[in-house]
């Protein structure tokens, strides 16, 4: 009988060109997504090089860091932003790599982009010079973050140096709460198992919690594997996944996609496949989460209160103290006691058409609270700003009170003109609530869409389920 393999394993024996000797292998990538951000160098180097792209047919480039979310037939003030913004467009026309600048309809961020053009299949590997690459995980591909050098290998070859990950299944089952969501699974297993908890591991979601999520809620918490150190987040293909790529624009038809659905349900780990470790969740067990601190791991329920300093483990005490100083939080404090400057609803964990369903049926027919400076509501992608519209959630947003804003990063970082001024406090959909990230001295609470649009209209967090 043959070997039982996991996901992970069937993913790199697929890919494995060779290995080398050091522990490493030559690995093939399928799919090379390009931002404006990392690439530039990759670039430069390459021509320096007198290198081309291999396979132009596999990369897709777009920008979405540094695009403004307003007023784009104004074009970009910032000089960095448009220098980038601009090498990208010329460095992709001169190749003839596909791109998509700010003015075309399919723009949006690429871990958005990628799966809703089909462009993401799985069985494949992806990398990007961006960590939430792993986003793509949730078809059951191989998809991880890399640095320029390795951005301008994989122009140059199509291929990589990596070192095998270890595997990490984690299995939730039962089910998730009205009001809970993804999000809150991603931050309460990030809560378990630390902020570099995962380090060195590719993570499986499995269980039967898992089966039931959408591909939208797999994205979310393959997007935030890596808030757990893991390099990757993976979910295994079943129907769910068969049903949302199908009719998709890079998807193939006809014969070939009766083939192609046949050799993607491959992309499961089998029956008493091993893994190097593993975690039982219950999905009972996950209740609506706010992040209090400046890691993705320090964060309660939102019954719950800011830790007192005898509940941290005393090693990790001083990051604690700092993270309340800068957070400008007191021990003990209730979190529905928080108030907030602003409200982003956004991000490539957040933003997609699903996410904006649901913060817009919290926020229908309700006001943002007067205290609240700015409430922003920014669609992942083109595509998804113009389904929502279709569906009318650009007039519910508009109509409460949030910016309707054109699709990119945005104020997930403080890399274009959407920031967080120092010492406002934000409740956000986004992945990561470092120092300064969201604008220098501003503070990030991660939250669900859900809970993001309830704390808007109460002007402090409250538990989206008593909305
Ligand atoms: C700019 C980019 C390299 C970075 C990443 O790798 O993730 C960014 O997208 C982020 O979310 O911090
Ligand atoms: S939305 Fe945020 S996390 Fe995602 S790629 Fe952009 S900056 Fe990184």
């Amino acid at each position: 009988m043959a070997e039982a393999k996991t996901l992970f394993q069937k993913l790199w024996d697929s890919h494995r060109v060779v290995d080398l000797d050091d522990g490493e292998a030559l690995v093939y990538i399928d799919r090379h997504l390009v931002n404006e951000v990392t690439s530039p160098q990759a670039f430069e180097g390459l021509g320096r090089r007198g290198r081309k792209p291999w396979r132009v047919d596999a990369v897709l480039a777009a920008a979405d860091h540094n695009v403004p979310t307003l007023m784009r037939s104004q074009g970009i003030s910032d000089q960095l932003a448009l220098v980038q913004v601009r090498a990208l467009a010329s460095n992709c026309q001169a190749l003839g790599i596909t791109h998509y600048g700010m003015d075309d309809a399919r723009q949006g961020i690429l871990h958005v982009i990628a799966p809703e053009l089909g462009i993401t299949q799985p069985g494949m590997t992806i990398a990007c010079g961006d960590s939430h690459t792993s986003t793509h995980g949730a078809f059951g591909a191989l998809a991880f973050g890399i640095g320029t050098s390795d951005i301008e290998h994989l122009l140059a070859s199509q291929c990589l140096r990596m070192r095998p990950l270890k595997t990490l299944r984690i299995t939730v089952s039962g089910t998730l709460g009205k009001g809970v969501s993804s999000k809150d699974l991603a931050l309460g297993i990030i809560a378990r198992l630390g902020a570099s908890g995962g380090a060195g591991h590719a993570i499986e979601f499995a269980g039967d919690t898992i089966e039931s999520l959408s591909m939208e809620a797999r994205m979310t918490l393959c997007n935030m594997s890596i808030e757990a150190g893991a390099r990757v987040g993976l979910v295994g293909v079943d129907q769910t996944t068969i049903d949302y790529l199908q009719g998709r624009v890079a998807v193939p038809s006809g014969d070939a996609w009766e083939q192609a659905q046949a050799y993607w349900r491959e992309f499961v780990s089998d029956e008493g496949a091993r893994f190097d470790r593993e975690l039982a969740i219950s999905a009972e067990s996950i209740q609506p989460i706010v992040t209090w601190g400046t890691s993705p791991d320090m964060s309660c329920t939102i019954d719950g209160r800011v830790p007192l300093p005898e509940d941290i483990e005393p090693t990790r005490r001083d990051s604690y103290t700092q993270a309340l100083f800068y957070m400008d939080l007191c021990p003990g404090m209730a979190i529905s006691d928080i108030r907030l400057d602003k409200v982003f609803i956004g991000s490539c964990t957040n933003a997609r058409i699903e996410d904006l369903r649901i913060a817009a049926s919290v926020v229908k027919g309700q006001r943002v609270a007067s205290s609240i400076r700015q409430a922003l509501v920014v669609p992942g992608s083109g595509m998804v700003k113009a389904q929502a519209e279709a569906e009318g959630l650009d007039r519910i947003f508009v109509d409460a009170g949030f910016e309707w804003r054109e699709p990119g990063c945005s104020m997930c970082l403080g890399m274009n003109e959407d920031r967080l001024l120092p010492g406002e406090r934000c409740a956000s959909t986004s992945n990561r609530n470092f120092e300064g990230r969201q604008g220098a001295g501003g503070r990030s609470h991660l939250v669900s869409p859900a809970m993001a649009a309830a704390a808007a209209i109460a002007g402090h967090f409250v538990d989206v389920r008593t909305c």
